[in-house]
């Protein structure tokens, strides 16, 4: 029988137990697969009146998915006040992740959506990962260079090569062996996740005109055109370096599968202005399901009601669409 999908509730504060709550509310119309929710379930009831059911093992949630929200409890984060973060609630996030993690790597869940979680607040409680994917890679053992951060919306796949980084150290943590590495966890991971055996690589050049031979900048022509030409070489199938500005209308996205571009904003501008709504960020390579809502903690209109689902609900579904086609990959 296939397990539950672990659903780490991340800041309790944030709005997170509140999209997990309404996703739970929506589970029959949106045919959801089962889940259960890691965290601490007073910050369920701070910010949602439904039923919550407390359970004390993984194995508890299927019978209780159909009555109630199944909360697998961390530690007390002691009173919530959502909008108001503090480090009680930063700890609880991040032993609400380091257990949905470890349930997936153990096989007793099917895998993980990850709720958001602050990052300034997490590195306040000894966190040193830029974000929750660096910490799920190194938690199962590869190496946060052989992973890929993908936005995926219905029209608009994205990666972001360099990712929390500031955008003046852009440059020169870029690499031929950064953007290979990228763009292989890519390929493997649309075939994996989304059995697109072949997919069609986009890659962004850094610069205006994409450098324009040199006369703009010489990334292109030294790091990232190094880079296809041995992808190629390995028998990918990527177009680039591409001018950023002219490759994410209509017509250019239909000829690629997945766009990989040089820094976070190049990526997740666009497809956060084509689907902010119900794009997904899941990470690729990862020997477990790894999918999370694309926004975060949005503490502004936390504990007000406002926060939409749309996004935690298509983490849902595409992790579990993930792992069905990880069943035939693997065979
Ligand atoms: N995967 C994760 O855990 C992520 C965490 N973050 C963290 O979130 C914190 C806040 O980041 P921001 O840049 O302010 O981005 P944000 O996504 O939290 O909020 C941006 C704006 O969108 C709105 N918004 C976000 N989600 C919404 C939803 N589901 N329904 C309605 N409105 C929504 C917010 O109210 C805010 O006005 C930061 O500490 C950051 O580290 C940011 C992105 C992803
Ligand atoms: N901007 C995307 C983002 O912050 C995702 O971070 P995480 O999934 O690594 O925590």
């Amino acid at each position: 029988m296939t397990q539950l999908l672990a659903i780490s509730a991340g800041d309790p504060a944030g709005i997170g137990p509140e999209i997990i709550g309404k996703s739970w509310d929506a589970r029959e119309a949106e045919g959801l697969t089962p889940f259960f929710a890691v965290g601490d379930p007073r910050a369920f009831e701070a910010v949602w009146h439904g039923p919550i059911e407390v359970i004390g093992d993984p194995g508890e949630a299927r019978d209780a998915f159909a009555t109630a929200l199944p909360v697998l409890p961390v530690i007390d984060s002691g009173p919530v006040i959502p909008g108001e973060p503090d480090l009680d609630g930063a700890r609880c996030a991040l032993q609400a992740l380091e257990m949905g993690v470890g349930l997936a790597r153990a096989g007793t869940a099917c895998g993980i959506v990850t709720g958001p979680i602050s990052k300034i607040q997490l590195q306040k409680v000894g966190f040193n990962f830029p974000g929750q994917t660096e910490f799920i890679a190194e938690a199962c053992g590869v190496s946060r260079q052989n992973v890929a951060m993908l936005l995926a919306g219905p029209d608009l796949r994205v990666i972001p090569i360099t990712v929390h980084i500031g955008i003046a150290d852009v440059p020169g943590a870029l690499s031929t062996e950064l953007i290979v590495n990228r763009a292989r966890a890519a390929a493997k991971g649309m075939a994996r996740n989304f059995g697109i055996e072949r997919p069609r690589l986009a890659i962004a050049g850094l610069n205006p005109h994409a450098g324009e031979q040199g006369s703009m900048g010489r990334e292109e022509m030294e790091i990232i055109q190094p880079a296809i030409d041995l992808l190629r070489d390995e028998g990918f199938l990527v177009a680039g370096p591409l001018p950023a500005d002219t490759m994410f209308h209509a017509a250019a996205r239909d000829r690629y599968d997945v766009a990989l571009c040089q820094y976070h904003d190049q990526a997740l501008i666009p497809v956060k202005a084509l689907h902010f709504d119900d794009a997904v960020n899941m990470t690729l390579g990862l020997p477990i399901v790894r999918t999370s809502p694309d926004h975060g903690t949005a503490f502004d209109i936390a504990g007000k009601g406002l926060a939409s689902p749309r996004s935690m609900i298509a983490a849902i579904r595409m992790a579990r669409a993930a792992w069905t086609h990880r069943q035939s990959y693997e065979g």
